[in-house]
C-alpha cells in the first residue's frame, strides 16, 4: 500500500507540471494562431527570412503589407511572437501601468548596464525611474545648451575641414556625429570630458561601441541568444574585455565624485575656480540620493550611468545623421530652416543660443519629427505579457511576446499618405491622426526618458 501511494504521488508530481505546461502552451498556441502568419519552414519557422538586419526590416514590412498590423511569427522550433504595428493595440499595451515587462532580448545588456531603469520591471523599475527622472527637468537640461553648442561647433569645424568647402560624394557623417553625441553624453551624464571628437583614440569609447555591436549581434543571431553557447564564442571574450574597461572607467568617475561630495568640495550649484556656477550633472543628482528610503548601491549607480551612455549616444547619433541626410537632399527644407533661424537670430554669425530659442524652432521640430518617422532610430522594441489580460474581448494569455514595430506604424499610408516621402509639413497638425501613430520614443509609463522636447516645457517656464 505504501509503495502504491508512493507511486501515485510520484505520478501526480510528474503529471501535474506536465499538464500545467501543456495547458499554458495550448493557451499560447491558440492565441497566436488566431493571427495571420507568413509560411514557415519546419524547425526554423520564419527565422530564415530574418537572417540580417536588412532582411529583418524588409521582411517585417512585407509581412505588414501582406498580413496586416498583427502578425504571428515563429522563430526556431519554440519561440512565438506577435509582430504589432496596430496603434489601437499599442495604445492599450503601452499605456498599461501593469504590462511593463520588456523584451527578453534586453537580458544581453544586463552584464553591462545591470537591472535598472531600462531593464528592470515591477517595483525595482519604479524606484529606478524615480531616481533618474529629475535629470530631465527643464532646469537641468537648460544648463547644458552650452555643452550642446560647443560640441556641435567642433563637429561643424571638423566636417568643414574634411570637406574643405567642396561637394563630396559618399561622405559618411555617422562616425563624426557619434563622437559628438558621445562627448555630450559623457559631459552631461558624468561631468567628464571624453574629447573623442578631437582625440581619435579612446579605449572607453571603443569599448562602448564594441558592447553596442555585441548587443545587436546577439539580438540577431540564432545561436548566440543562448548564454551557454555564447560563452564559447569570440564575442564572449571581447565582451569581457570591453566590460572591464567600461566598468573601471565608470567606477573611477563615481569614486572621484563621491570623494568630492564627501569632502564637501562640490555642493549643489557651487562656484568653480573662475567664479562660474558649476553644473549639476546626472551623476551628481543620483549619488547619495535615497528614494522612498532606498539607498542605491555603487553597482546600481554605475548601472544607471552606463544606461545613459548606452541609450543616449547612439540613438541620438543615428537620428541626427538621418535627419541631416534628409535636409541635405531637400533644398526647400534647408531654405525654410534658415528662414526660421534668421527670424530668431537675425544675421548674427555666432548668436548666443538659449533654451528659450529652442522652443521657438517649430519648423525645425517638424523636420526632426519627420526624420524620426522615416528613419526611426529604435524601430523595434518589445513587451512580455506577464499576466492574463483582455483587449476588446480578446483574452491575451500570460507569456505572449509582443514585438512593437513602430517603424511599421510610421510607414502606414493610412496615417501618412505617400509614406516614403520626406515631408515635415505633415507634422503641422497631428489632430487627424491616432495618438499612437507616432511613437519613436515609445509611450506610456516606460516612454523614453530622453523624449522631452523643449516645446513641451514652454508653458512650464516662469
Ligand atoms: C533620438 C533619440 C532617442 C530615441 C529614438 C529613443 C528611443 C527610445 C525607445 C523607443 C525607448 C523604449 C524602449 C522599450 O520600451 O524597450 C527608449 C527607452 C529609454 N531611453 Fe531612449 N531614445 C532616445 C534618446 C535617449 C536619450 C538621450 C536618453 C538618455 C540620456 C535615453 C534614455 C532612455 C532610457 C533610460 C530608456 C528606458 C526607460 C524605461 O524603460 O523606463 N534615450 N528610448
Amino acid at each position: 500500500m505504501i509503495v502504491f501511494t508512493g507511486y501515485l504521488i510520484a505520478i501526480v508530481l510528474i503529471l501535474f507540471p506536465l499538464y500545467y505546461y501543456y495547458a499554458k502552451c495550448y493557451a499560447l498556441e491558440k492565441f497566436y494562431h488566431q493571427f495571420p502568419s507568413p509560411p514557415k519552414t519546419p524547425f526554423f519557422g520564419n527565422a530564415l527570412d530574418l537572417k540580417t538586419t536588412k532582411d529583418l526590416f524588409q521582411s517585417f514590412h512585407r509581412y505588414v503589407k501582406a498580413y496586416g498590423t498583427m502578425v504571428h511569427l515563429k522563430i526556431g522550433p519554440f519561440d512565438h511572437m506577435l509582430l504589432c504595428s496596430n496603434p489601437k493595440f499599442l495604445e492599450f499595451l503601452l499605456t498599461s501601468n501593469t504590462l511593463l515587462k520588456k523584451s527578453p532580448n534586453l537580458r544581453y545588456l544586463v552584464p553591462w548596464i545591470g537591472t535598472g531603469v531600462a531593464t528592470a520591471y515591477g517595483p525595482k523599475w519604479k524606484l529606478h525611474r524615480k531616481l533618474v527622472t529629475p535629470a530631465f527637468h527643464y532646469s537641468v537640461l537648460s544648463q547644458f545648451v552650452n555643452t550642446f553648442e560647443s560640441s556641435g561647433n567642433i563637429l561643424v569645424e571638423k566636417i568643414s575641414k574634411l570637406c574643405d568647402g567642396q561637394k563630396v560624394d559618399n561622405f559618411d557623417l555617422y562616425p563624426h556625429i557619434t563622437r559628438c553625441t558621445f562627448d555630450i553624453i559623457c559631459e552631461t551624464a558624468m561631468g567628464t570630458k571624453s574629447n573623442v571628437q578631437t582625440n581619435e583614440t579612446s579605449v572607453y569609447f571603443e569599448s562602448i561601441k564594441e558592447m553596442c555591436r555585441i548587443f545587436m549581434s546577439r539580438t540577431m543571431a540564432v545561436f548566440q541568444r543562448y548564454d551557454f553557447i555564447f560563452r564559447f564564442s569570440k564575442d564572449f571574450h571581447l565582451q569581457k574585455k570591453a566590460l572591464d574597461i567600461i566598468h573601471n572607467y565608470s567606477n573611477e568617475v563615481i569614486a572621484t565624485k563621491r570623494k568630492e561630495l564627501d569632502e564637501n568640495v562640490k555642493q549643489k550649484e557651487s562656484v568653480d575656480d573662475l567664479g562660474r556656477k558649476e553644473k549639476m550633472v546626472f551623476l551628481d543628482m543620483i549619488l547619495n540620493k535615497a528614494i522612498d528610503g532606498h539607498i542605491f548601491s555603487q553597482e546600481a549607480i554605475r548601472g544607471e550611468v552606463d544606461t545613459f551612455m548606452f541609450a543616449g549616444h547612439d540613438t541620438t547619433a543615428t537620428a541626427i545623421s538621418f535627419i541631416l541626410l534628409c535636409i541635405a537632399n531637400h533644398n526647400e527644407v534647408q531654405d525654410k530652416i534658415i528662414e526660421e533661424q534668421e527670424r530668431l537670430f537675425g544675421c548674427e554669425k555666432n548668436p548666443k543660443v538659449t533654451f528659450a530659442h529652442l522652443q521657438e524652432m517649430q519648423f525645425l521640430e517638424n523636420v526632426i519629427k519627420e526624420g524620426l518617422r522615416l528613419y526611426t532610430p529604435v524601430p523595434l522594441y518589445g513587451r512580455q505579457i506577464d499576466k492574463n489580460v483582455e483587449f476588446e474581448g480578446m483574452l491575451i494569455p500570460k507569456g505572449v511576446n509582443v514585438v512593437i514595430f513602430n517603424h511599421g506604424v510610421h510607414m502606414n499610408p493610412e496615417f501618412y499618405p505617400n509614406p516614403e516621402k520626406f515631408d515635415p509639413n505633415r507634422f503641422e497638425s497631428m489632430e487627424d491622426k491616432h495618438p499612437f501613430a507616432f511613437i519613436p520614443f515609445s509611450a506610456g509609463p516606460r516612454v523614453c526618458i530622453g523624449k522631452r522636447c523643449p516645446r513641451k516645457y514652454k508653458n512650464t517656464i516662469k
